[in-house]
């Protein structure tokens, strides 16, 4: 568990009794999780398991059939995505969704702009004129931001050419430039290569260290999950077979069963 997570604190995120029926079919079935503030925590299944059904749940693209979702402790099951983000919820996308000829530089200040003035990004939108020269605490917030995910040497160099793996941090660092008290992540790993990936691992680490900010991040990387998160929940066919830290579920036998119907950890699958 990170150094500063706190479990006496209430939930950042939490689904309750959360089921998803897509007419006959059963995607969800009483799955509940928390988010602890200031924690990572990894959502990991075999194909099929709920992953996105429930990640669609928590972000506000689909509504359950049944159970509840809170952020904070304030109900938002019906809640839309963009009334989640202004209450303090960001996310990532699988396909990173980035402007190609915008720089990485130009991504963390738009969405810092987003945060801290609104009236002004429309007014340079609008006008025509581009974006106006920034105040000195913004070029800090960006600097900082830029500098935690390690984007510095490329900060001015476009979305276009760059390759995947900066490309998911950007992403991150967008979603961080808003301030948010929680990001769900959407697949971080997806497409990336092991140098990548192991770099996506420690700046998430980071930024969970340095940001008042909790993680919930989908996973097929069972290996990443086990890395980096406090805590991990597994479901299998709909339903929520193990929940723990990392070594709990790698010691897990309903997870074994699970991913390979065998005497063989999530970890080791991921490594053959
Ligand atoms: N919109 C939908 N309509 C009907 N069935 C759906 C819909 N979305 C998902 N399902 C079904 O719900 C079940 C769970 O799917 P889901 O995509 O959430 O699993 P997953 O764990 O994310 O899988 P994967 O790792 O393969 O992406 C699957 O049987 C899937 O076919």
């Amino acid at each position: 568990m990170s150094a500063t997570t706190d479990v006496s604190l209430p939930a950042r995120l939490s689904a309750r009794d959360v089921t998803m029926r897509f007419g006959g079919l059963v995607a969800l079935d009483n799955v509940s999780i928390d988010v602890p503030p200031r924690s990572v925590v990894g959502l990991v299944g075999p194909n099929g398991a709920g992953k996105s059904t429930l990640f669609g749940v928590l972000s506000g693209l689909l509504t359950p059939s049944a159970g509840t979702v809170t952020l904070d402790g304030t109900d938002i099951t019906r809640t839309s995505a963009r009334a989640r983000a202004r209450r303090g919820m960001a996310r990532t996308f699988q396909h990173p969704e980035l402007f190609t000829t915008l720089t990485v530089r130009e991504h963390v200040v738009l969405a810092d702009r987003v945060r801290h003035s609104g009236a002004r990004l429309w007014t340079d939108a609008i006008t025509g004129r581009g974006l106006r020269r920034p105040p000195a605490d913004e070029t800090a917030r960006v600097d900082s931001l830029i500098d935690a995910l390690g984007l510095g040497p490329i900060a001015h160099r476009r979305i276009g050419d760059l390759p995947l793996g900066s490309c998911r941090l950007v992403e991150v660092a967008r979603a961080l430039a808003v301030r948010p008290r929680l990001v769900l992540l959407d697949e971080p790993s997806s497409g990336l290569d092991v140098t990548e990936t192991a770099e996506l691992a420690d700046v998430l680490q980071q930024v969970v260290a340095t940001h008042d900010v909790s993680l919930l991040f989908v996973e097929h990387d069972v290996e990443l999950v086990l890395r980096i998160c406090d805590s991990v929940h597994v479901l299998d066919f709909g339903v929520k077979i193990a929940a723990g830290t990392p070594d709990q579920i790698r010691e897990d036998p309903a997870v074994r069963a699970a991913y390979l119907g065998a005497d063989v950890t999530p970890a080791q699958e991921a490594q053959s």
